[in-house]
C-alpha cells in the first residue's frame, strides 16, 4: 500500500478485549490507546470502532455466561458500556487525546437523513483532534435492524467518513484456509482478490465472547472493498505490526486490495445500507443492460415483481437465476411497475402521466454488483 493514507477505522472485537475468564482486558485497551495516539500525532485521523460493552457488563455483574435472550444482551451492554468508555477516556487521555463516544442503530445507517448526521458529527469530532469510539447502539436496537457483530458496521463507518483503511483486529493472524482454532493445519491467507470465492474458507466465532466468527469479517471486507477502501485483517496480539503495514509492507495478517468499480456517495448508501422494500425480476437482455452497458433499467425488462413499494424506496433487482445484480431507487411504485411489466414508454406514458415513461430505475439511483 503505497498511497498516502489520512483516515483510518480500527475495529477491534470482543475476543481481544475480553479475558477467557471474563472481564475487559485493560491492557490491550491501553496498547491500543497508545497505537491509535502515535498515529493521530503522526496526522492521520483514527476513528475506533470497539465490541465488548456485553462482555464489560456480565463482569460487573457477577454473570459468567451472555444471555440468550436479547433484552438480558441488551442490559449487560448497558451496564458495560459505560464501563468501556470510561477506561477508553482514561488511556487516551494518558497519552493527551481526547475521545467521544458514538452509539450507532443500524437505523441511523438506514434513514439518510440520520446517516447525513452521523457523518457531519463523526467529520467534525475529526477535525477537533478527537478520537471518535463508536459500537453498535445495543440497548435500543430492535433484532430486525441490528448489525449484531460490529464487523459490518466497522465497513459501513469507514463508507460513512470516506476512510481510506479500515483495520479488523481479532484473536488470530488473519484468514485462513480453515478455522485453525478447530484446525491446526490450517494455514494463513496473505492477500485475498477475490472475495466471494474464500467466503467457504470462513467459519463462526471461535469463542464464547465474538460474534460472527470470519463470516462478518469477510462481509465487511466485501463492502469496504467495494467502497475503494484497503482492508486488513489482523492479530491484536501483534498490534506493534501495524505501522510495518502502513509503510507499505506486508506483515502478518491478511489484505485485501480495493474493488477497481467503487461504489461512492449515494451509491454506497444504496448498495449496503438502505432497506429493501421489494424485489424485482429481470430477463438477460435486462441484465446485460444493467451489467455491460451502463443503462437504466426499463419495464420491457422486467419478468416478475415482489413486494410492496412507494415511488423512491429502495428495491433490489434479481436475474432469471435468482442472483442479485443490483439495487435501486424506483421511479414507480409497486402497483404502477405491476401494471407496465413488459411494455414500452409511449405506453407507460399513456398509462401513467406523469411519469415520463421511461426508467424503472434510473441509472444515478442504481448501484450494480459488477464482477
Ligand atoms: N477460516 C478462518 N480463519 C480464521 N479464523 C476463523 C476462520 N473461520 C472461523 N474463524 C474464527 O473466527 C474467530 C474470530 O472471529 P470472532 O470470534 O467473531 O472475533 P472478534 O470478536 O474479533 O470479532 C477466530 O477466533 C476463529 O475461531
Ligand atoms: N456491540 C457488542 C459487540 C458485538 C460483537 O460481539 O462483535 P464482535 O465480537 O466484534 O464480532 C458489544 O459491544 O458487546
Amino acid at each position: 500500500m503505497n498511497k498516502a493514507l489520512k483516515r483510518v477505522v480500527f475495529k477491534i472485537g470482543s475476543s481481544s478485549l475480553t479475558f477467557p475468564q471474563g472481564g475487559v482486558n485493560g491492557p490491550v485497551m491501553e496498547r491500543l490507546a497508545g497505537t491509535i495516539a502515535g498515529l493521530v500525532k503522526e496526522g492521520l485521523e483514527c476513528v475506533l470502532v470497539t465490541s465488548g460493552a456485553v462482555a464489560a457488563g456480565l463482569a460487573k455483574m457477577n454473570l459468567r455466561k451472555k444471555p440468550k435472550d436479547l433484552a438480558g444482551k441488551q442490559a449487560a451492554a448497558a451496564v458495560g458500556q459505560g464501563v468501556l468508555i470510561e477506561k477508553y477516556s482514561c488511556f487516551f487521555e494518558q497519552y493527551g487525546l481526547t475521545c467521544a463516544q458514538i452509539l450507532l442503530s443500524r437505523i441511523d445507517l438506514v434513514e439518510s437523513a440520520h446517516y447525513k448526521n452521523a457523518k457531519n458529527t463523526l467529520e467534525k469530532l475529526l477535525k477537533y483532534g478527537i478520537v471518535p469510539i463508536v459500537n453498535e447502539n445495543d440497548t435500543v436496537v430492535v433484532e430486525e435492524l441490528c448489525f449484531g457483530d460490529n464487523d459490518r458496521l466497522s465497513a459501513m463507518v469507514a463508507g460513512l467518513i470516506d476512510a481510506d483503511l479500515l483495520i479488523l483486529l481479532t484473536d488470530v493472524d488473519g484468514l485462513y484456509t480453515a478455522n485453525p482454532v478447530k484446525d491446526p493445519t490450517a494455514e494463513l491467507i496473505k492477500t485475498v482478490e477475490n472475495i466471494p470465492e474464500v467466503f467457504d474458507l470462513a467459519g463462526g466465532s471461535g469463542s464464547m465472547a465474538g460474534t460472527g466468527g470470519m463470516v462478518t469479517k469477510l462481509k465487511a471486507a466485501e463492502m469496504a472493498t467495494r467502497f475503494g477502501i484497503d482492508v486488513f485483517f489482523m492479530n491484536t496480539a501483534y498490534l506493534n505490526e501495524v505501522n510495518q503495514f502502513l509503510n507499505g509492507e506486508l506483515p502478518r495478517g491478511t489484505y485485501f486490495p480495493p474493488c477497481e468499480h467503487k461504489f461512492a456517495g449515494k451509491k454506497r448508501w444504496i448498495a449496503y445500507a438502505g432497506l429493501s422494500m421489494g424485489t424485482i425480476m429481470i430477463d438477460d437482455g435486462a441484465q446485460e443492460a444493467l451489467l455491460h452497458g451502463g443503462k437504466s433499467l426499463l419495464a420491457p425488462g422486467i419478468t416478475k415483481i415482489d413486494g410492496y413499494w412507494e415511488r423512491n424506496d429502495l428495491v433490489r433487482v434479481f436475474n432469471l437465476r435468482e442472483e442479485e445484480i443490483a439495487r435501486g431507487l424506483v421511479e414507480l411504485s409497486s402497483e404502477e411497475v405491476a401494471r407496465v411489466i413488459g411494455l414500452h414508454s409511449d405506453e407507460i406514458a399513456r398509462l401513467i402521466p406523469d411519469t415520463k415513461g421511461r426508467e424503472v430505475i434510473h441509472r444515478d439511483k442504481m448501484t450494480v454488483f459488477e464482477d
